[in-house]
């Protein structure tokens, strides 16, 4: 089953396609990579699918409701991790899991629980009145997933996760997404690093707005240099060869 589906989708800021007539479907339990230059269009159509932003043409449908006619139901089956912002640094871990739980209007109960049960996903030994301000870079992107996913979505957007994260930090945050692509839910991540990009079961390239390339990190090393060893190519290089066109 898809849980993203996609078609002919753009996005325009005045007479600029940040995103020109996309298409692509994301399945249930997928681990999805979303790759491209700065300014490729990645956050643009996370937005979209996120039920944020209108998209100027196109289609979109996220675990079955349109972003056009049903956003508020998009926005309560997806969990967004955005670049930039998602806990509070003044508050502590708790008052920033309570605050994100009233948002998506857990009851108390169901906050308590889905609390507990995250925080022992993500092995928090701290203290959970610790503010957030006080963590180490690491475990405040830790406590950003979860209260991504406090109200359970079906899948979650990642958009850069473990940028500035340190190398053992980050493999820990990939062995959680692991995990919960296991449980089923599909999770759908940008990033600008490509031993992160090499986990995912398929990888979109994006260019200028476009999507230029959909496959699994196999494939597209196989398509991009044909006359070469697919296991001697790397990411990196298809990235070179793809995106930036060099
Ligand atoms: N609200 C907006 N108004 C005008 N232009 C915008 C707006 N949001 C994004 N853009 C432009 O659209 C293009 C795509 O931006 P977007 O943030 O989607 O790229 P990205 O691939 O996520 O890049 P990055 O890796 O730097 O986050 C960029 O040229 C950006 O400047």
């Amino acid at each position: 089953m898809n849980v993203v589906d996609v078609a002919s989708l753009s996005v325009k800021f005045g007479d600029y396609f940040a995103v020109n007539k996309i298409s692509f479907s994301v399945g249930q339990g997928e681990i999805f990579g979303f790759l491209g230059a700065n300014g490729a269009g990645k956050t643009t159509t996370i937005r979209v699918l996120c039920g944020l932003l209108l998209p100027t043409e196109g289609q979109a449908q996220v675990c079955g409701f349109d972003v056009l006619k049903d956003a508020a139901k998009v926005k309560n089956c997806v969990g967004y991790m955005s670049q930039k912002f998602t806990l509070y640094d003044d508050l502590t871990v708790k008052e920033n899991l309570e605050f994100t739980g009233a948002l998506r209007k857990l009851d108390e109960e169901k906050l308590r629980l889905q609390k507990e049960k995250l925080l022992e996903f993500i092995r928090f030994k701290g203290d959970e009145n610790s503010l957030v301000k006080n963590l180490p870079g690491g475990i405040k992107q830790q406590v950003s997933l979860i209260a991504s996913v406090l109200h359970n979505p079906n899948i979650v957007f990642l958009d850069e996760p473990t940028a500035g994260v340190s190398p053992a930090y980050r493999q820990r945050f990939w062995s959680l997404i692991r995990v919960l692509a296991k449980e089923g839910k599909t999770v759908f991540v940008t990033t600008h690093y490509m031993d992160e990009a090499e986990q995912c079961e398929r990888i979109a390239l994006m260019r200028s707005g476009e999507l230029i390339a959909l496959d699994s990190p196999e494939n597209l090393k196989r398509h991009s240099f044909p006359d070469k060893d697919p296991h001697k190519v790397t990411l990196e290089e298809v990235f070179i060869q793809q995106v930036e066109g060099r």
